[in-house]
């Protein structure tokens, strides 16, 4: 096995505030003490055809946040650069957001000035429903489930399409069903409402849903949905599962199951992204995990997190099968 192609290995933390001190959202003049060394971050905006990406990317431009934004666009149609990687990945790579992600998550040691920060995912709240149905009679997930799948953020946006002028009480439970379907494919993924893609860029920007050191974030991301469990063993569409354990774990018995899940497919399921933490035997510091995979079209699973040992997957099989999850 090539070294590219290993399994992710737990990362250990650190000096946290050594790490956060060197860290930063791209480079900003008003941000004293912020390495120049720092690399960029970057965040990759995804949805639907329509569903307002322009709209996001216009109002970051023109916001007041003091940050200094680059923007690079991928549109559909000039194959050059990342582009046509992408393409080369298959015919579904541009609206899936897999490709990128592998190009921009580079490892630490390579030292890239650019880092990936996270990956917002605009859907449009009129047409969500649709677009999700679309997969009933096709062997293959549209790019829609995707998209929501690699997502840290949704921006649900247009809603003032799907709630009438002060959103009343219908409006609001239109939303909520709508975010209970983000939910259920991806559990962790933070959904803002939005009209016109108006949202706080403090919520949006410098999230660093890839670091590996945002112990206390990613423990209350997951502690958030730790009820989120294995509830319905038939279903079809790519969703997320928790694991628990209690115990400290061995890292040797985590990588194979990683391996297992991963690498070997054992479960015949593809995982798109894990987040986690894991108390690991004989060490005194906490393990964070992340993992991105790039995965080839068809059925379609995710493990999401770990929490002391609590891993979530989203998944998309009649039933499942997962490597057994003795760790201790
Ligand atoms: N009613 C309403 N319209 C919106 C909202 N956000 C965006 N739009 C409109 O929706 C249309 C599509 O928005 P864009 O921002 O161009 O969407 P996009 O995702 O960049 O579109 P493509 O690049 O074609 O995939 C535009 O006419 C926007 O003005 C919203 O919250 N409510």
């Amino acid at each position: 096995m090539d070294d590219d192609d290993c399994p992710p290995l737990a990362v250990e933390i650190g000096d946290a505030s050594e790490i956060h001190r060197s860290e930063s959202y791209g480079r900003s003049e008003n941000s004293p003490g912020i390495s120049l060394e720092s690399p960029v971050g970057v965040t990759v905006i995804t949805g639907y055809l329509g569903a307002g990406k322009s709209t996001l990317v216009n109002h970051v431009l023109t916001a007041q946040h003091g940050k200094r934004i680059a923007v690079i666009l991928n549109e559909f149609g000039e194959e050059i650069g990342v582009e046509r990687a992408m393409i080369n990945e298959g015919d579904s790579g541009l609206a899936d957001p897999a490709g990128l992600i592998s190009i921009l998550w580079l490892d630490d040691q390579l030292e890239s000035s650019v880092k990936l920060d996270s990956v917002i995912t605009v859907v449009d709240a009129k047409n969500l429903r649709l677009q999700l149905d679309e997969h009933r009679n096709s062997t293959s997930f549209p790019e829609a489930f995707l998209q929501i799948a690699f997502a840290d953020v949704v921006i649900l946006n247009k809603v003032d399409l799907v709630c009438q002028e002060d959103c009343g009480s219908l409006g609001s439970s239109v939303i909520e069903d709508l975010e209970k379907k983000v939910h259920n494919i991806n559990s962790l993924a933070t959904i803002i409402p939005s009209v016109r893609c108006q949202v706080d860029l403090d919520k949006l920007l410098g999230r660093q849903a890839y670091g590996t050191n945002r112990l206390a974030h990613l423990e209350s991301l997951l502690e958030d949905h730790k009820s989120v469990s294995a509830k319905s063993r038939h279903d079809y569409t790519v969703r997320t599962l928790c694991f628990y354990e209690q115990e400290p774990v061995d890292l040797a018995k985590v990588h194979v199951w990683l391996e297992d899940l991963l690498w070997e497919k054992k479960t015949n399921m593809d995982i798109y992204r894990c987040k986690g933490i894991l108390n690991i035997h004989n060490s005194d510091q906490l393990h964070t995990l992340q993992v991105a995979v790039v995965s080839g079209l068809g059925q379609s699973i995710q493990v999401y997190a770990m929490l002391h040992q609590r891993i979530s997957c989203q998944f998309s099989l009649p039933s499942y099968n997962f490597p057994d999850t003795s760790w201790g």
